[in-house]
């Protein structure tokens, strides 16, 4: 027995002080680390205590958001812009966000560097991105990052531990479940699953008895607030959430997973910024990966786990996504049938419905 936190436990220590704008080491091999702060939260005062440490900061973001600046990405999926000697807080953030770059279309020339533990870095924007902030990490290179971190009571990860935990799926477990009548039908239950990694809890709505020896009439849903709660109109989710639920009260059986994988997987912030740049004549995919994301950064295994816990392992999947059942089949789901799901397309989302098909393979 240990009251050590393990790599899980430390990660989401890492993420809540990302998200309060607390700075995280990340050790690499011997004694190399780097010392993080999310470009998001980060304030002007540790900015100036990052920059008084001396060395060379770098600003780490992905490639898709270097190719908007025309910023140089030497690492394939990564770039690190070098931090100009006087550069500020506002340029961080101008740098991170998108949300002025039409205003300001030149913001550079930006020198990116090549040097520097590309793992370490790329483990930076991961973190960001896993704390649901935009995907851009100050950084600087330092030894000793160990007494650092001890000497300052800052979080360290080491990224050899880290890197295999951050690709896996967290493990869930089944916290309560009770009946829950709805509008779509009496016989419902919801099912609350938390996982292990302190990330989102995830649902699934029981409704009838459905059998476990034959395929189940499921759906993956996705968590939009704007879409399920507010009934927006610039996509379809509230109608498929609805429908799916009514098609499965007629039908007297399914299961319909709510997964809080919000906007895609990047958050409802993130989101908005993505809806803000729509505004701007961007298109959905276009949006993410102005924001440095990829067009879709959720993680369906999730659904598959879930599914496999409850007992079922043959669906009838509800969807128009071939990743969706891609990835039913590849973790040991079997999709039988799709079942397509088509409702509440409107004048305000028949583009967002548009480029999914064209872009994200969508099926119609
Ligand atoms: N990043 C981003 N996310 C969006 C946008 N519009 C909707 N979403 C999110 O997209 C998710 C819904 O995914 P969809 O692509 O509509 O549908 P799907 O679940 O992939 O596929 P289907 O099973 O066919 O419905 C939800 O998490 C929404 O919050 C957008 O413009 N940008
Ligand atoms: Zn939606």
């Amino acid at each position: 027995m240990s009251f050590t936190p393990d790599i899980t436990e430390v990660l989401a220590r890492a993420r809540a002080d990302l998200r309060m704008g607390v700075p995280v080491v990340l050790a690499g091999e011997g004694d190399h680390a780097v010392l993080m702060l999310a470009a998001e939260t980060c304030d002007a005062q540790r900015l100036a205590d990052l920059r008084a440490l001396g060395g060379a900061p770098v600003l780490a973001i992905t490639a898709r958001r270097a190719e908007t600046l025309k910023a140089r990405a030497y690492d394939d999926d990564l770039a690190r812009v070098a931090l100009p000697g006087d550069a500020t807080l506002a340029w961080v953030l101008g740098i991170a966000d998108p949300a002025d770059d039409l205003k300001t279309p030149m913001k550079g020339p930006l020198a990116t560097a090549r040097t520097g533990d590309a793992g370490l870095h790329r483990l930076a924007i991961r973190l960001a991105k896993t704390a649901r902030l935009l995907p851009a990490a100050l950084v600087l290179e330092m030894a000793g990052g160990k007494d650092f971190a001890a000497a300052h009571n800052l979080t360290l990860v080491p990224a050899a531990l880290a890197g295999p935990v951050l690709e896996a799926t967290s493990n869930l477990h089944p916290v309560v479940a009770a009946r829950l009548p709805m509008e779509a039908a009496e016989a419902g239950r919801l099912h609350i699953f938390r996982p292990e990694d302190g990330g989102e809890e995830h649902y699934a709505i029981e409704i009838g008895r459905p059998s476990r020896d034959k395929p189940v009439l499921a759906r993956l849903h996705s968590a939009c607030f704007t879409g399920d709660v507010l009934g927006s109109l610039k996509c379809d989710c509230g109608p498929q959430l609805h429908g799916a639920l009514a098609q499965m009260g007629e039908a007297g059986a399914g299961v319909l997973l709510y997964l809080n994988q919000e906007g895609r997987g990047i958050g409802l912030a993130n989101k908005m910024r993505a809806y803000s740049l729509q505004d701007q004549g961007f298109d959905t995919v276009e949006a993410n990966h102005r924001l440095g994301f990829e067009d879709d950064e959720r993680d369906f295994r999730i659904g598959a786990q879930i599914l496999k816990s409850m007992g079922f392992s043959e669906v009838r999947l509800l969807t128009n996504n071939p990743r969706k059942i891609a990835m039913m089949e590849e973790h040991g789901v079997k999709v039988v049938e799709r079942v397509p799901l088509k409702v509440g397309e409107t004048e305000h989302n028949r583009g967002y419905l548009a480029t999914k098909a064209e872009k994200s393979g969508h099926l119609l």
